[in-house]
């Protein structure tokens, strides 16, 4: 990247986190070119500057601009940004692929886990892009949307195999309200982010049950102890599960009405099929799709993941709320860890 020129980003798409991560990068004076699907919410974003289809309140930097054409958002882009559902990704960067640069990195935002495959979204983007390991990061942490689109404070982790990589888009992102750290670890971040969404659900279907704070606090904690079971098991570090991507966004999601995770589960506490839930949420919400991936990649390492096999199968409509309760309450006693 020319020492001469602002760093380029390319943000594939003008979704809820997009939006709010080429605002980020935008306010840290980064050139931005979002890529929308729809044209009018390019035409909105080049022309008012807003994204009326996520936060129509919100005036965007007037540096930040959208278009519909890949190739054009692509063009020059030190960094390509994906936001996109990470059950979509295969089949979209697939046909990005092409207009990606020689020296482009590639960061991921997304928060899943590939259905059939079990594999985190770096690894797909490796597999489909052909690109080195060391060009691809994560962007991943206790960050919900709204907030950051308010301006309020927030912190992440960007990882990357390459240590110089990750400080690299650590600079393109750094504002006065949004503070990244850096780290190697790309699966206990990616992990984290997973199955964080996971155990979101479990607390929003106990929330939604009326259980009280006791049970949230009971789920939070022994979640983590399973996410951080599997990491560890699949490569991470188990620091990684304690920090910002771990720990951190595991405490925000399950707390925050405003995570669609958390929202949708409370919706299945309170009696709905996962049709109806389905129906009553707008925007993505990976947890759905991912528990039963990260079931998968539970049993491939032989690693004991109650909670996330009590959802998937409710998710499955294989148990009933009462049934889904007493499986994790009346399980064999055993020693805390
Ligand atoms: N919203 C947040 O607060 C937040 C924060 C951190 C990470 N994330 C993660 O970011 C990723 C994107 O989530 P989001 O919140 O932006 O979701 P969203 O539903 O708000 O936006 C998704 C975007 O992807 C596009 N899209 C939807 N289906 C598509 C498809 N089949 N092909 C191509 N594009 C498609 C939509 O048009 C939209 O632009 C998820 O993995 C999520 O876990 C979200
Ligand atoms: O709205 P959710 O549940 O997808 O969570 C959003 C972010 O991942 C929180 O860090």
């Amino acid at each position: 990247m020319s020492q001469h020129r602002s760093a380029r980003a390319a943000v594939f798409s003008a979704g809820s986190w997009g939006t709010a991560v080429a605002k980020i990068l935008a306010d840290a004076g980064t050139d931005v070119s979002v890529h929308a699907r729809r044209d009018e919410i390019a035409d909105a974003i080049n022309t008012v500057h807003r994204n009326p289809g996520y936060f129509p309140d919100v005036e965007l930097p007037a540096s930040l601009t959208a278009t519909t054409d890949p190739a054009a958002a692509l063009r020059g882009a030190d960094y390509l940004v994906l936001s996109i559902p990470a059950q979509s990704l295969r089949t979209n960067l697939a046909a990005w692929t092409p207009h990606i640069g020689p020296d482009t990195v590639i960061v991921s935002l997304m928060k899943g886990i590939e259905l059939g495959t079990g594999e985190r979204a770096s690894q797909v983007i490796t597999e489909v892009t052909g690109v080195n390991a060391n060009r691809v990061a994560v962007l991943s942490g206790p960050n919900l949307a709204r907030e950051i689109m308010d301006g309020q404070p927030a912190a992440a982790t960007v990882a990357c195999p390459d240590e110089d990589a990750a400080r690299r888009f650590q600079q393109v992102c750094h504002t006065t309200y949004f503070r990244p750290y850096t780290s190697t670890d790309v699966t206990g971040c990616e992990l984290g982010g997973a199955v964080k969404n996971v155990i979101a659900l479990a607390v929003g279907i106990a929330s939604g049950m009326g259980l009280g704070d006791n049970a949230s606090a009971m789920l939070i904690t022994r979640g983590l102890a399973e996410t951080t079971r599997l990491a560890v098991a699949m490569g991470a570090h188990p620091a990684t599960l304690a920090g910002l991507a771990g720990l951190g966004d595991l405490v925000t999601t399950c707390s925050s009405p405003l995570s669609r995770n958390r929202t949708f589960g409370t919706h299945l506490g309170h009696g709905l099929s996962v049709e109806q839930a389905t129906a009553a949420t707008r925007q993505t919400t990976e947890g759905v799709k991912s528990a039963e991936a990260v079931l998968a990649l539970a049993h491939a390492h032989g690693v004991e993941m109650p909670i996330t096999e009590v959802i998937s199968a409710l998710l499955h409509e294989k148990v009933t709320l009462d049934e889904a309760a007493a499986a994790l309450m009346q399980r064999p006693s055993k020693p805390e860890r």
